[in-house]
């Protein structure tokens, strides 16, 4: 659905210019939900909003179904621009409207159904997002979490096929996060929506994203299906990432096993739930201890990590990771 081709952007910063992107390509497929994450300052917002032209890239395409949006004169801009809902991390809700009038509002600037048939897709809204009780309510009488309910339903007010989501849960806690996530999927499912979102919070991008890309000062490092760049990421900066999201397993701090070596085994998917540990161990003949182990999921991908120490550092270490790898198991040697 989205190409993007050598985009470059830059900001002048006092006086001089600031590269925010360097040559992106990136493609975005039809329902995907992708992720941009990266540090603060990686350049992720500046994307996202390239997808909008709320920032105009200096130079590279955005293709959206084959068109480039970039080259929109004024008219088909407005009328792409209806196409893309966003959500924003503080919500940008107007505090002097209710709930129904900030959902109103780019209804009414679209300008093609009359008020009747607004009413009716606000209500639907509403329904969708669990706010019909609030209809009247102002957002200072609503949580973080009712809050972006809303912005979510304005998002989605004139049917987009494109939702940009910067941050949407930044703001609020472990478990209404949760719960917006979970509305965030069901929007996609049901709507075959296209998302594009920008977080730093990996377990958003965890529960959420088919694919993801990550950027490190203006740049794409490394970019693919979610569980590969989660559980196996190559470049130091998604490792470092995920390193401090703690979806890796690590051996425990205060592990004494002197005459042990450590592997850690990743599982993905069917290999997840068959006892290779075991047939390793009897077709080998070695004994495993198990000294860390967990088991999630990635979007729709199960996975387990264990971390097992292997009596002896030479033969039986390196017998058992080949074991491992020819079984297609992801199999790391810990220092
Ligand atoms: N309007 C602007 N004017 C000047 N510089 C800008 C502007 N917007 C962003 N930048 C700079 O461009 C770079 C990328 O910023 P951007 O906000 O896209 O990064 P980010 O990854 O989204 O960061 P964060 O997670 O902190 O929002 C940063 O160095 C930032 O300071």
């Amino acid at each position: 659905m989205i190409r993007i081709e050598h985009l470059n952007k830059t900001y002048p910063v006092a006086g001089r210019p600031l590269l925010a992107l360097d040559d992106i390509n990136l493609d975005i497929g039809q329902g995907e939900i992708y992720g941009l994450i990266g540090r603060s300052g990686a350049g992720k917002s500046s994307l996202l909003r390239t997808l909008n032209l709320l920032e105009r890239p200096d130079s590279g395409r955005i293709l959206v179904d084959g068109e480039d949006i970039t080259r929109l004169d004024a008219a088909g801009l407005r009328r792409y621009r209806r196409q893309v809902g966003m959500v924003f991390q503080h919500f940008n809700l107007l505090g002097s409207q209710t709930v129904a009038a900030n959902i109103r509002l780019p209804l009414e600037l679209a300008g093609e159904l009359d008020r009747a048939a607004i009413d009716r897709r606000i209500d639907e809204l509403l329904d969708w997002v669990g706010l019909t009780e609030r209809r009247d309510h102002y957002p200072a009488q609503l949580s973080g979490g009712q809050k972006q309910r809303v912005g979510i339903a304005r998002a989605l007010a004139n049917r987009p096929r494109l939702l940009l989501c910067d941050e949407a849960t930044s703001a609020l806690d472990p478990q209404t996060t949760r719960s917006i996530l979970t509305l965030l999927l069901e929007i996609n499912r049901r709507l075959g929506l296209t998302v594009v979102l920008v977080s730093h919070e990996i377990q958003v991008v965890q529960t959420l994203c088919d694919r993801i890309a990550v950027l490190e000062a203006g740049r794409v490092v490394e970019q693919g299906r979610t569980a590969d760049l989660l559980l196996k990421p190559a470049h130091a900066a998604t490792r470092s990432l995920v390193a401090e999201s703690g979806l890796i397993a690590e051996p425990p701090p205060d592990l004494a096993l002197p005459s042990a070596g450590l592997l850690r085994l990743t599982f993905t998917g069917a290999h997840t739930y068959q006892p290779l540990l075991a047939s390793v161990a009897r077709t080998l003949d070695i004994a495993f201890n198990i000294v860390q182990g967990q088991v999630g999921r990635i979007k729709d991908t199960p996975y387990g990590q264990l971390i097992v120490a292997v009596e002896g550092h030479g033969t039986a270490l390196g017998a058992a990771r080949r074991a491992f790898q020819s079984q297609g198991i992801h199999c790391e040697e810990l220092a």
